[in-house]
């Protein structure tokens, strides 16, 4: 029964109470996230870790004058919780439900909209220097990364401007030694020395970046918590609070196991036991096809390499790193590194396959231009999450790849349209290829249970005829593939032989011979992709077309030119006009 989280709506209903009446808010708040999350799923692990903190701040700070930044903002749910969203909670990451993450256009408490890690500090900086430009010196301006976060250029970059600056800027480093998988790199290795206390104070590197340092303390002390606040609001300049925390805290299973509760989806609220899923019987995920072939040949190419910036779960790059440690890197949420340190090793004759997110990799397009492609330097990446990615909504879709990849020179770009053929583009990636290769591939899962085929070379820039037909082409690229062949096989007869399908797999380069043969044989072409619409595949056809005064109509189907927000891929998929029954609409439209 809650006795105090009915009673808060904001913040100031929580400024109501006595801090010895907190800690019961903390439990009261840990039962509430719980409870919602078990059911309707998101980032657990994140969000319990720092409700203590969470409650702390929000006590202690004039919110939402004084301004809070959440980086990340996957440990953001006490806080949706306390400022007026505990009653839409159950909507969290559904469509048009509340986003999993902070947006300025949701509430007035979330100061900055977030998703990507390591942009706090910047963000939280930027505030502050401008309430100084503005005569406010007394707004509070408070950043909170975790230790993952923290070790990310970004972060450095705003710490290193920080330190020299007069701003009122309070960074709260919640330290829980791991991200999503446990945190890596020398930075780890100083704090966890900082924690036992055995670093001598002259060596505190936060000190020496010119921070007033403080801690560290126990993040699950809510006293201990409001003391440093009191004692920081009122030091000038910018300030650093190191707060230890348990990721998971307050639920034994995601404490014990910290990467599985991270995101669990469905669990048990009371035991907090996963709900068992059926797994025996679906095909795998693309990640795994990836993880798991990239063991096999890094078994044969004694010169293949794996790099992960801070996902080996995630991309499944674990298998590599368990099977050949020397061989596989995580390096930290540190995708332009992650980049530019394939690009080096492949300068020495190494085959360097670098996965990361779609949506990710924007973090490091200069770096794709400037590391890899200008200088020719065959770096195999791997983009997961490419195209819609479900419940993590704008932040996280990955729907510009095929548009800002297909800007670069010397790229080839290529998207499977299932799992053999991601199987087959590793394995001839792994042969050695002589200009870098983007190959990208979605979320979750596929259609084909026997994926593990004989390995066999594909030809670059090569498209296949998947059904011919007379009147309408489809010419798809990736996955999407299947939703065409739904859609064409539930068409009746008569409609189903005018429309022929063709996965053009490159994007770059295009199958030309291929393209000359559509636009000869049919009068309207319609092209889909899981990418914007703006510059993407569909654009590459236009342009195709147009340089060889093809008179065709052309129907371009794809993510429109807008932020698509949560949901599930399925439901987003419809709203783009992208599932099934509406390529069938479109095609009834068309015939
Ligand atoms: C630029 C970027 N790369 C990768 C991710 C994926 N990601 C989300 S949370 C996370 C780990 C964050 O760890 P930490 O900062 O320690 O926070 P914690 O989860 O421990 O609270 C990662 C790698 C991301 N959101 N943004
Ligand atoms: C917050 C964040 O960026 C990650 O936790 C992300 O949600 C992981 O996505 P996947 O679940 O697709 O691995
Ligand atoms: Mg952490």
């Amino acid at each position: 029964m809650s006795k105090f989280l009915n009673t808060i709506n904001l913040p100031e209903d929580l400024r109501k109470l006595q801090p010895n009446e907190l800690p019961q808010v903390a439990k009261e708040l840990r039962e509430f996230i719980i409870e919602i999350i078990a059911t309707k799923e998101g980032h657990l692990g994140a969000s319990l870790g720092v409700v203590e903190l969470t409650i702390a701040l929000h006590y202690s700070f004039n919110t939402p004058k004084d301004l809070l930044v959440w980086d990340v903002g996957h440990q953001a749910y006490g806080h949706k919780i306390l400022t007026g969203r505990k009653n839409v909670f159950h909507t969290n990451r559904q469509i048009d439900g509340i986003s999993g993450f902070p947006k300025r256009s949701e509430s007035s408490y979330d100061t900055f909209g977030v998703g990507h890690s390591s942009t706090s500090i910047s963000a939280a900086l930027g505030m502050a220097i401008a309430s100084n430009l503005n005569g406010d010196f007394k707004k509070q301006h408070i950043a909170v990364i975790g230790d993952a976060s923290i070790a990310s250029g970004m972060a450095f970059e705003g710490l290193n401007h920080a330190g020299v600056t007069d701003a009122n800027l309070l960074v709260i480093l919640n330290d829980n030694a791991i991200g999503i998988d446990p945190s890596v790199g020398a930075l780890k290795n100083y704090l966890t020395r900082a924690k036992v206390g055995q670093k001598p104070k002259q060596d505190n590197i936060i000190e020496a970046l010119n921070f007033n340092y403080h801690g560290p303390i126990d993040g699950h002390d809510i006293n201990a918590l409001l003391n440093a606040f009191e004692i920081l609001k009122n030091k000038k300049g910018p300030k650093f609070l190191h707060v230890i925390t348990t990721k998971g805290k307050g639920l034994r299973q995601a404490e014990e196991n910290q990467v599985k509760y991270h995101a669990p989806g469905k669990f048990d609220k009371l035991t907090g036991d996963l709900l068992p899923k059926d797994d025996a019987i679906l095909p795998p995920k693309f990640q795994d096809v990836f993880g798991l072939t990239l063991v096999e040949l890094a078994k044969k190419n004694k010169k293949l390499i794996g790099i992960t910036p801070a996902m080996p779960t995630g991309s499944s790059l674990k298998n590599m790193m368990k099977a050949f440690p020397d061989r596989a890197f995580d390096v930290g949420i540190a995708e332009q590194h992650a980049v530019t340190l394939s690009a080096g090793m492949a300068t020495q004759g190494f085959t360097v396959f670098c996965n990361i997110y779609s949506t990710f990799l924007q973090r490091a397009y200069d770096q794709v231009i400037h590391d890899v492609a200008l200088q020719k330097l065959p770096v195999v990446f791997c983009l997961d999450r490419s195209g819609l990615v479900g419940e993590d909504g704008a932040t996280h879709h990955g729907v510009f790849d095929l548009a800002y990849l297909r800007a670069i020179p010397n790229l080839i770009i290529f998207a499977p349209r299932n799992e053999i053929e991601l199987r087959q583009i590793l394995y001839t990636a792994s042969l050695g290829l002589s200009l870098p290769i983007a190959i990208r591939y979605p979320r979750g899962r596929g259609n084909i249970l026997n994926w593990k085929t004989d390995f066999k070379k594909l030809q670059i820039g090569k498209g296949v005829e998947l059904k011919r037909g007379n009147t309408i082409a489809i010419l798809s690229i990736g996955a999407i593939a299947s939703q065409v062949t739904e859609a064409i096989s539930n068409l009746k007869d008569e409609h189903m032989a005018a429309i022929g399908h063709y996965d053009l797999r490159f994007v770059k380069p295009l199958d030309e011979q291929l393209l000359h043969n559509i636009f000869k044989n049919y009068n309207t072409i319609i092209t889909i992709e899981d990418g914007t619409i703006s510059g993407g595949f569909g654009s590459a056809i236009l342009e195709f077309a147009n340089m060889h005064s093809y008179k065709a109509t052309i129907k371009i189907l794809g993510v429109p030119d807008s932020f698509i927000h949560h949901g599930k891929i399925e439901e987003l998929y419809d709203r783009c006009e992208l599932s099934s029954s509406k390529i069938k609409d479109c095609l009834l439209s068309l015939l």
